[in-house]
């Protein structure tokens, strides 16, 4: 009996050791399943946190995969054009059969057809394209693969996205095909905006778009009209009442050219009669009245900001004119000043260039003026040997004018206050009793007015040797004395290279070299064919003058 006890005891002792042990097993793998659930959840946030985790640089590389930059790449482009295409044959046919008899027995075929050409092109979209669309975040460009996947799940396109592909056409199989049941892809509309945003900033003349959107906008409005009116027709009975649609002839046809004379208010149209055929008559003319004149003033705005310039060109004039009427200055200045109005309005689209440039952060203008300028500088004699970091600092200086032809651009004996690039056309270096001698002609490329900007006062090289004139429109770059200084003073081996060549120039063309070539041309030369040397020009200085009267 002791014995039977004893194995008993051991057997419930058993048992409830397998038992503890049971459940020690069994709350381990509790446990270790919550951690797997907290790893889990820890590698969801770091997803989330990995954007401050992680290097930057790795994120902004794309070490993960190709993704798409949205901003520049043509090709993300052409492809939101065919989802743009999709999107707008459910907009305007899913309205059109919903309303209008379209569904025969032979169309559905290729309805449905067309439905899966357009739903697989949504599809792509959101499995291919999307979730590789690069973003910026805080400034930096997120390229990571993973991490452009996850902002857009993220996002509330993703969600649209989503309903917009749910399948609801499976309702066919109970209720037969009809276009109601794919509503719900007109909420791809986002990527129609996309579409028309990218597409804007990147075309040269983005109103052209901004035009034809408004124009899409409102043959829209014009269509869902005629698909309304088919509809009331239909509900008084197709050819019932004078009213209604009569039912001869294409009905979307007629029903868009009924759509056309009410809701743009043309009028013309038949008597409504019963109080249905009066109230929908009543709601088209007003509504007309709201989206049109709301549509004709995003007309005008996309008109007016593309004619902005020349507005704000024709207002300067005409404040001009009016302002030298009022002053009583003469008709031929004033000629003249109309006349530089058309010209510059002509040759540049625009009053004042640098005025455009100056918004612009440094690196764009001097990618803008390296990019139109630089090539022209480099050719120019005078700048040769010089810095080119110096030449690209002086484009930054420049500024545009124009000057008439005739126009002196510059007086002898005037102090040089700046000199001068000829950008295009020509000026002429012109001296004698009435300027009638040209002693040379300088065409675009050149440079004048340098003489005097490069001699100090101390040696009386800061007057202007000559006079210039500008031979038909000149187009000319200024670049002050005062800016060309400043940027010298950071380039010192340019600034030696530039004083050893204004010394060769005032050797070569100075003030005494100036007079001789007017001399010259006259036939009073002291010198013949040879040129004077400077020591001989030093030497008869001021009484030159006296010396040529005699
Ligand atoms: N004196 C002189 N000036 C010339 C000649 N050819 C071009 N020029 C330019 O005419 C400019 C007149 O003003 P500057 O003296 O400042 O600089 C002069 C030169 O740049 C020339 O043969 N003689």
């Amino acid at each position: 009996r002791i014995k039977k006890e004893e194995a008993d005891k051991k057997k419930k002792e058993e048992q409830e050791q397998k038992k503890k042990e049971a459940e020690q097993k069994k709350k381990e793998e509790e446990e270790k399943k919550k951690a797997e659930a907290k790893d889990e959840k820890k590698e969801e946030k770091s997803m989330e946190t990995r954007l401050k985790e992680a290097p930057i640089e790795d994120l902004m590389d794309g070490v993960l995969g190709k993704t798409i930059d949205p901003f520049t790449d043509r090709r993300y482009i052409a492809w939101l054009s065919m989802v743009t295409l999709a999107f707008n044959y459910n907009t305007w046919f899913i309205t059109a059969r919903l309303c209008f008899p379209y569904h025969t027995e032979s169309a559905i075929p290729y309805w449905f057809a067309m439905d899966m050409l357009a739903d697989l092109i949504y599809l792509t979209d959101s499995i291919l394209f999307q979730p590789r669309k690069q973003f910026v975040k805080g400034g930096d460009i997120i390229k990571d693969r993973e991490m452009t996947k996850k902002n857009y799940r993220n996002s509330e396109r993703f969600t649209l996205d989503i309903l917009s592909l749910l399948p609801f056409d499976l309702l066919y199989f109970q209720f037969g095909f009809k276009s109601i049941f794919r509503a719900n892809r007109l909420l791809k509309a986002d990527t129609f905006f996309e579409f028309s945003d990218r597409l804007e900033s990147l075309m040269a003349k983005a109103y052209i778009w901004r035009v034809i959107r408004t124009i899409g906008y409102l043959l829209f409005m014009l269509h869902l009209n005629a698909c309304f009116y088919y509809v009331a027709s239909a509900y008084q009975g197709i050819g019932g009442t004078k009213w209604v649609y009569s039912g001869i002839g294409s009905p979307y046809l007629r029903c868009y050219y009924y759509a056309v004379r009410s809701l743009i208010n043309i009028g013309g149209l038949p008597e409504p009669h019963t109080v249905f055929e009066i109230t929908f008559q009543m709601t088209n003319f007003f509504m007309g009245v709201f989206v049109f004149s709301s549509l004709i003033g995003q007309m005008r705005d996309v008109i007016g900001a593309a004619t902005a310039g020349k507005t704000y060109f024709r207002s300067s004039m005409d404040s001009t004119v009016e302002y030298m009427v009022t002053n009583c200055i003469p008709p031929a200045v004033q000629n003249r000043v109309r006349t530089w109005y058309t010209y510059t309005w002509d040759a540049q689209g625009m009053l004042d260039e640098s005025e455009l440039l100056d918004k612009m952060p440094l690196v764009m203008r001097t990618a803008i003026a390296v990019d139109i300028n630089l090539a022209t500088f480099q050719k120019i004699a005078l700048f040769q040997g010089c810095d080119q970091q110096m030449l690209v600092d002086m484009l930054l200086r420049l500024k545009s004018i124009i000057y008439l032809p005739g126009d002196f651009v510059v007086k002898k004996g005037d102090i040089g206050k700046e000199m001068y690039i000829i950008k295009g056309g020509a000026v002429q270096v012109v001296g004698g009793p009435d300027n009638s001698i040209v002693f040379v002609t300088l065409k675009a490329g050149c440079v004048f007015g340098e003489i005097s900007l490069l001699q100090s006062s101390k040696d009386g090289g800061n007057r202007r040797t000559a006079n210039v004139k500008a031979y038909g429109f000149a187009n000319l770059f200024v670049l002050e004395k005062k800016d060309l200084f400043d940027i010298l003073v950071h380039y010192p081996e340019s600034q030696k290279v530039l004083a050893r060549k204004g010394k060769k120039l005032m050797k070569a063309k100075g003030p005494a070299a100036a007079k001789v070539d007017e001399e010259k041309k006259k036939g009073l030369t002291l010198f013949g064919p040879k040129p004077p040397t400077p020591k001989l020009l030093r030497a008869i200085g001021g009484n030159f003058n006296k010396l040529l009267s005699k």
